[in-house]
């Protein structure tokens, strides 16, 4: 790897050495005791910036994350401020970086009643996510869910919860990415003018999804370029409308 990219990200030396392990250390857990352990906690109270600033320190410095990172939730935030979506639906919570600060932008449309739906397989990093959403002061906004993101999305609907989705954002497993958006359809969730966001498309790669979208004549896509932080890897974040 460039020595300059591991120079401006040490955490990528640990990333090479431990290859697709990397995911299997703990790392999580120690990013929340890290945080808490952090002399500018108070700062972090309540402001979902600073924390998603903090997560993205951590990724640089520490251990890499797999969150969507700075450069590519920079175009979501902007689609979030356009379109003022009322009800937002995530697959893939993680540790609750996308739910901060997708639910910050949510909060700052100044639209009544908005809702983050943080759907995660994980108890784990479900419990992350609900532990540092709450340290963002968005759990009035931010739900999380446990599960497989389709399971719950039915179990919302049948107990009523979850009417519509404004906007889709897909973020869990790439091969999943066409079956689940299939789920969401096929309950009548996607309504016209509803978007659907897809991270990651182009690397690790979504190509059934890709095939999928392309194919769909309900659905009009845009491509985004962006960047995988750390690492600055060129990635794709397709915004779909539907018609
Ligand atoms: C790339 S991460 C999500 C990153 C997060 N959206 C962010 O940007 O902060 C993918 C997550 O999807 C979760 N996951 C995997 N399969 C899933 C499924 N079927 N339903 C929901 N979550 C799933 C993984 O446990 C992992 O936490």
């Amino acid at each position: 790897m460039d020595p300059a990219l591991l120079q401006k990200y040490p955490s990528l030396k640990k990333f090479q050495e431990l290859g697709d392990d990397y995911w299997k250390d703990g790392r999580e857990t120690k990013l929340l005791d890290w945080i808490y352990a952090r002399p500018d906690l108070e700062q972090l109270r309540n402001n979902p910036a600073a924390i998603c600033a903090a997560m993205d320190d951590f990724a640089a410095q520490h251990d890499f994350l797999i969150n969507i990172g700075p450069d590519k939730a920079r175009p979501v935030v902007d689609m979030i401020n356009t379109n003022k979506p009322r009800t937002f639906v995530e697959m893939g919570g993680y540790v609750g970086y996308s739910a901060i600060a997708f639910g910050h932008a949510l909060r700052s449309t100044g639209v009544e009643g908005v809702r983050l739906w943080s759907l995660e397989f994980s108890p784990l990093f479900a419990a992350i996510t609900m532990n540092l959403v709450d340290l963002a002061g968005l759990s009035d906004v931010v739900k999380v869910v446990t599960g497989a993101a389709a399971d719950s999305v039915r179990r919302l609907v049948r107990e009523g919860r979850l009417e519509r989705i404004d906007m889709l954002f897909l973020d869990h497993v790439e091969d999943l990415y066409h079956e689940d958006l299939q789920v969401c359809e096929q309950l009548g969730l996607l309504k016209s003018g509803a978007c659907i966001v897809a991270d990651n498309v182009l690397r690790p790669g979504a190509p059934k999804y890709r095939e999928y979208v392309n194919a769909s004549s309900t659905l009009e896509t845009k491509v985004t370029k962006g960047l995988i932080v750390p690492g600055d890897f060129e990635d794709e974040v397709w915004f779909s409308q539907v018609k």
